[in-house]
């Protein structure tokens, strides 16, 4: 990757709670204007890289780069949004928080993007999930950010609504071009999104595979060749991790 491209660099990070080591030598980049995927079964270490890229968290040695110093900016899991504020304030909040003046224009395309136009004076609790869940994505986008962490956006939503919120993200990266660095479990789901998949394992205390896809992601589907066959080598390499547990069968026999 050449320097110039690069937004974010972090080199040889390492980091361990206790005596349970979750990262280690780790190096990972991520260039301007891409879709940067953490790829991982639960415990291999995202959450925690991902804070430690996003300066929520410090590594215990290592250094994280940063070019220009970008502006960041964070969707949850599930929606941190203000209560007490109507779905316009949500927004006019975090952009006077971002010292931005403003943008009734930005967030007026956003609302419609999002399909929240007529949602706006309503209250977060008053939406469903799914649109609590798009509120949280454009109030990232309303403070016009160089990078945004997305942290398992779509984790508790159907399947319906996560199709509906990639699409967005997809059209609002593709006019923007902001970086994004997004976790997820899902290889579809980074197969789908990503320019760059990192493949994380407990087992080997950080990334063990790196993947580039090229395919323009507005015409990618699963059952595209390349797409499937990363898909069918991510496979082969998460249940390689889980091997052993072949081997425990008779024991499991035995016990039970
Ligand atoms: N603050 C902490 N104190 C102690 N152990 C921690 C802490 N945070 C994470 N861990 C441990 O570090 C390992 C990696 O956790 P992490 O949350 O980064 O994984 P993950 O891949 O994001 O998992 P999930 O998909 O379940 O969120 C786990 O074994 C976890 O229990």
């Amino acid at each position: 990757m050449t320097e110039e491209k690069i937004m974010l660099k972090l080199k040889n990070i390492n980091k361990s709670f206790q005596d349970l080591t979750v990262l280690k030598n780790l190096d990972l980049e991520i260039n301007q204007g891409e879709i940067c995927c953490l790829l991982g079964p639960s415990g291999s270490g995202k959450t925690t890289l991902f804070r430690i890229a996003a300066g929520l968290e410090k590594a215990d040695s290592g250094e994280v780069i940063k070019k220009n110093d970008p502006r960041f900016a964070y969707v949850f899991q599930s929606p941190r949004l203000l209560p007490w504020k109507n779905a316009e304030e949500n927004l006019t909040f975090v952009q006077k928080n971002y010292g931005l003046e403003s943008e009734k224009s930005l967030r007026d395309l956003l609302f419609r993007l999002a399909k929240l136009e007529n949602f706006k004076a309503a209250y977060p609790d008053e939406l469903s999930g799914g649109m609590q869940q798009r509120l949280e994505l454009i109030r990232a986008f309303a403070v016009k950010p160089d990078l945004v962490f997305l942290d398992e956006p779509f984790k508790s939503l159907d399947m319906k609504t996560r199709m509906n919120l990639r699409k967005l993200i997809t059209v609002i990266q593709a006019e923007t071009g902001i970086t994004l660095f997004l976790i997820t479990h899902d290889p579809e789901e980074a197969l789908l999104l990503a320019d760059r998949i990192y493949i994380m394992a407990a087992e080997k205390q950080g990334i063990i595979k790196e993947i580039k896809i090229e395919k323009a992601r507005e015409r990618r589907k699963i059952s595209d060749p390349e797409l499937y066959q990363h898909l069918e080598n991510i496979m082969e390499i998460f249940s390689d991790l889980v091997s052993d547990l072949e081997d425990a069968g008779a024991e499991i026999k035995r016990l039970f």
